[in-house]
């Protein structure tokens, strides 16, 4: 379990990051979500203890990360995939690494492995393409064979087949019991396989709550085709929902098919189709922040 409590970080007069509170739990994939400029970089700095927070704390099981004996062990991150020498080989890389984090050499082995750059452990890092040192950096931070995970933006410069070899490896790693905490400023992206979402704009907390619990309060949208759209407009208008009428096509919100479709016959309205589209997690959270200028011109 991750505990961020308060945490707050101003530079000059930008506050990047204002009382940030929430919990991150063990066996579930938490997306961390926001436009540019959020906050996400930020915050999981300091989670690391590489920004220095103004106030607050993070603690993993209760501990502080600087209070951690082995942290390696326990949280494993990736901040900047390109945070590596270009010179070194990928082999060699995760050794120097290993060597610092007072992990065994036979580990770089065993990362390389999981991450499936065996091929290209003796190629010069310099040499990746940025999708090959997101899974380089992504065996850096698996090398203590930690039970946490903090990846900031990882599925950058992956093609469509790197990212859905990232949704699966993080999938597995909850799946086993692990925490996996990632950005992305992509919420269709993590909404695919997060299960909990931290949601922040303009530095601060919007939500942190289900998948499931934000698509739920959600409601749907019900598309009605009919030759008489005015008649149709103008009986649901008023009902207390709302409706937007194009051509013969209506838009209505606040209400379900089946009461629709009850209202079109009590009113001898023929309806050419009907259906129901459940909005999208996006808009949901695009609802939430519409306050923050920030996440609307994202
Ligand atoms: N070292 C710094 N000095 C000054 N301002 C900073 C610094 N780091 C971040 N900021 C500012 O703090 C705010 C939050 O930035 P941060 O990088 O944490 O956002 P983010 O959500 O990670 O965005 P992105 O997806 O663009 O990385 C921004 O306005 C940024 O300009």
């Amino acid at each position: 379990m991750i505990t961020v409590s308060g945490l707050t970080k101003q530079y000059g007069k930008r506050l990047a990051v204002h009382d940030m509170t929430f919990e991150v739990a063990p066996g579930r994939v938490t997306g961390f979500v926001g436009p540019n400029g959020a906050g996400k970089s930020t915050t999981m700095r300091m989670m690391v203890g590489l920004t220095r927070p103004d106030s607050g704390d993070v603690r993993y099981h209760g501990i502080g990360y600087t209070s951690l004996k082995n942290p390696a062990r326990i949280v494993g991150s990736v901040l900047d995939a390109r945070c590596m020498h270009p010179g070194r080989t990928a082999r060699n890389h995760l050794r120097a690494t290993a060597a610092l984090s007072g992990v065994p050499a036979k580990r770089a082995e065993e990362v390389l492995a999981e991450v499936g750059l065996e091929t290209a452990a003796d190629q010069r890092a310099g040499g990746f393409s940025l999708g090959m040192r997101q899974r380089l950096a992504l065996a850096g931070a698996l090398l203590g064979d930690p039970g946490i995970l903090l990846l900031d933006e990882p599925s950058n410069g992956l093609d469509p087949d790197g990212i859905r070899w990232l949704r699966t490896y993080l999938r597995n790693f909850a799946d086993r019991g692990g925490t996996v905490f990632v950005s992305s400023h992509l919420i269709a992206e993590l909404s695919m396989f997060a299960d909990d979402l931290v949601v922040v704009g303009g530095g601060r907390l919007l939500a942190a709550e289900s998948v499931d619990a934000i698509t739920a309060r959600s409601a749907g949208t019900v598309i009605a085709e009919t030759p008489q759209a005015a008649a149709l407009a103008a009986v649901l208008a008023s009902s207390d929902v709302q409706v937007e009428i194009e051509g013969d096509r209506l838009e209505v919100r606040g209400t379900t098919k089946t009461a629709v479709s009850q209202i079109a016959f009590d009113h001898g309205i023929r309806l050419v189709e009907l259906t129901e589209t459940s909005r999208s997690l996006e808009d949901s959270l695009l609802d939430l922040t519409r306050a923050s200028a920030e996440f609307a011109s994202a």
